[in-house]
This record gives C-alpha cells, sequence and structure tokens, in this order.
C-alpha cells in the first residue's frame, strides 16, 4: 500500500508551496510539493483566527482530522498528515488531479446516464466503507466531491461527518437542496445520526447528475416544503431505471431508503458498472 507520507512531525519548512487549488470559507488549498519525498500533495491552509468565529468550526476541523485521518478508500480523498503554527493549521490532503466535480458537472451541464452512474457506485462503495465505520458524511454533493487523475471520484471535506451517534449540536449552512426531510423537520434530532442521511442525499446527487440540477431546487422556503414532501418531478427522458433507483433513494422514512448494498445490485448500476454487461451492450450494439 502506497504511504509516502510516513507519520512524523511535519512543518511548513517541508513543503515547496505551488499554485493556489481553491479557497473555502475558513482558508485556501494550494498545491505542494514535500521536498525530501517529491511527493505532491495539496495542503490546505486555515486561520485559527477565523476557526474562532466560525462558531464551533475549529471541533469540526478536529473531526475532520480525527475521522478523515483514519480512512483508506480509492473514492475517499486521503488525509495524511496535518501540523500547525501559531497563526494556521495545515491539512496535508492528496492531489485530486482533476479538481472539483461540480465544475465538471456545471461544464457539461449534466452527466451522460452511464457515467453518472459510474460516480453513483463509486460513491456507494465509499459511504459502504464510511457507514461499516459508523461515520455518516452528512454533506454529500457534487461541491464536496473530487475528481482523480483517472476520472475517479473523491469524497472530501469532512466537516460535517460524525461518528454515529453523536450529540453534535450543528448549526446547517450552505445549500439545503441536499438535506433530508429529517434534518429539516424541527423535532427529534436522533435521525440526524442515522446513516440513512446519505442515502437521501445519495438520491439527490443522482438526480442533479443526470438532469443538472437538484431534485428540490427552489425558493429557501420553498425548497424546505418540497423536501418535507419529497416533492419532485424526474423529467420524462431520464430512463426508467435511473428514475426507479433515485424515487428508491428519496423516500421520506429513512428506514424504507434503498440500502446501498442494492443501490450496488441495482438495474442501472449493473448496466452501466458491470464490465461484461458493457462488452455485451457493445456485442450487441454491433450486431444491429
Ligand atoms: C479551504 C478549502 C478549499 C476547498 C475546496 N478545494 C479543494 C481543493 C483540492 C483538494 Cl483539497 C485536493 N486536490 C485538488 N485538486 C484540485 C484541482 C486540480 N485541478 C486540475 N484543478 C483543481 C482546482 N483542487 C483540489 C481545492 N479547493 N476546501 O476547503
Amino acid at each position: 500500500v502506497d504511504v509516502p507520507l510516513v507519520p512524523k512531525q511535519f512543518h511548513l519548512g517541508m513543503f515547496e508551496i505551488g499554485r493556489p487549488l481553491g479557497k473555502g470559507k475558513f482558508g485556501r488549498v494550494y498545491l505542494a510539493k514535500e521536498r525530501s519525498s517529491n511527493f505532491i500533495c495539496a495542503l490546505k491552509v486555515l486561520y485559527k483566527s477565523e476557526l474562532q468565529h466560525g462558531g464551533g468550526v475549529e471541533k469540526q476541523v478536529r473531526r475532520e482530522i480525527e475521522i478523515q485521518s483514519n480512512l483508506r478508500h480509492p473514492n475517499i480523498l486521503k488525509l495524511y498528515g496535518h501540523f500547525h503554527d501559531s497563526k494556521r493549521i495545515f491539512l496535508i490532503l492528496e492531489f485530486a488531479g482533476k479538481g472539483e466535480l461540480y465544475k465538471h458537472l456545471r461544464r457539461e451541464s449534466r452527466f451522460p446516464e452511464w457515467k453518472a452512474a459510474q460516480y453513483i457506485a463509486q460513491m456507494a462503495s465509499a459511504l459502504q466503507y464510511l457507514h461499516r465505520k459508523h461515520v455518516i458524511h452528512r454533506d454529500i454533493k457534487p461541491e464536496n466531491i473530487l475528481m482523480g487523475i483517472h476520472g475517479e471520484i473523491k469524497i472530501s471535506d469532512f466537516g460535517w461527518s460524525v461518528h454515529a451517534p453523536n450529540n453534535r449540536r450543528a448549526t446547517l449552512c450552505g445549500t439545503l437542496d441536499y438535506l433530508p426531510p429529517e434534518m429539516i423537520r424541527s423535532g427529534s434530532k436522533d435521525n440526524w445520526y442515522n446513516e440513512k442521511v446519505d442515502l437521501w442525499s445519495l438520491g439527490v446527487l443522482t438526480y442533479e447528475f443526470l438532469v443538472g440540477e437538484a431534485p428540490f431546487e427552489d425558493t429557501p422556503i420553498m425548497t424546505q416544503k418540497r423536501i418535507a414532501r419529497a416533492d419532485m418531478t424526474i423529467p420524462e427522458w431520464v430512463s426508467k431505471e435511473a428514475k426507479d433507483i433515485i424515487k428508491r433513494l428519496l423516500v421520506l422514512d429513512p428506514d424504507k431508503r434503498l440500502p446501498l448494498e442494492e443501490v450496488l445490485q441495482h438495474p442501472w448500476i449493473i448496466k452501466h458498472c458491470v464490465k461484461g454487461e458493457r462488452a455485451a451492450n457493445r456485442e450487441k450494439a454491433l450486431s444491429k
């Protein structure tokens, strides 16, 4: 197993800093090279001052480090290590060669079904790995997915993930589009810490990959109302298999959502992701 950055004390002088790769609410990400090994990585720089005023975001960063450091899966962005100085926290992250997935989605408007199915299969595999470790991501959306050099996707940003169950007070910010009904409804927050919240978000992600916009996209008030009623329409040009998997994930009752094992066995996934199927389809197309 490639473990290029062996865990030890890291410090900024060990890295040659390259171009900025992106910026978030509390910091920036730079391309970086570890000098002794020439290993290329992404260095996320977070400013302590900004975290302190972020309303408990410091705990989120600690959780992100604690959770992501122990994960090892091809579709989860690796966190190799971290260090800090007086003003900043540094996360040494895997460099995703093809950048942020949402930029690809916006550029292509929407993904063809074979590509969407392959991405959803990779997401389901990563979520299955996370749930087996009782980690819930809770913030699955295109903005938190990166793409590796071979086009494989990588879940990043574990700032919202939790070890289930957890009595965390969560303040939500950013888009409502991906929130499941149990996180929209007031009342008991027990369901907030149930892995099945990620199944709902996987359904929203499937819809957005295929249609190019989120299923409940509307004004903030209307979005909440539509989520609470699972009120969405799937365009008629979406294949019946794709419609079926979306409908089986966007179910109000968390216990009735399609389990990840069944997502990976769904006809829409098998049709586009199993090598034999693709060869068979090619054979069929050629024989016409
Ligand atoms: C703070 C802050 C910013 C962000 C969003 N963000 C993530 C990255 C990023 C990471 Cl963490 C890892 N690998 C990346 N590769 C790219 C990239 C590659 N190309 C060709 N273009 C880009 C851009 N970005 C990466 C950058 N910003 N999260 O927290």
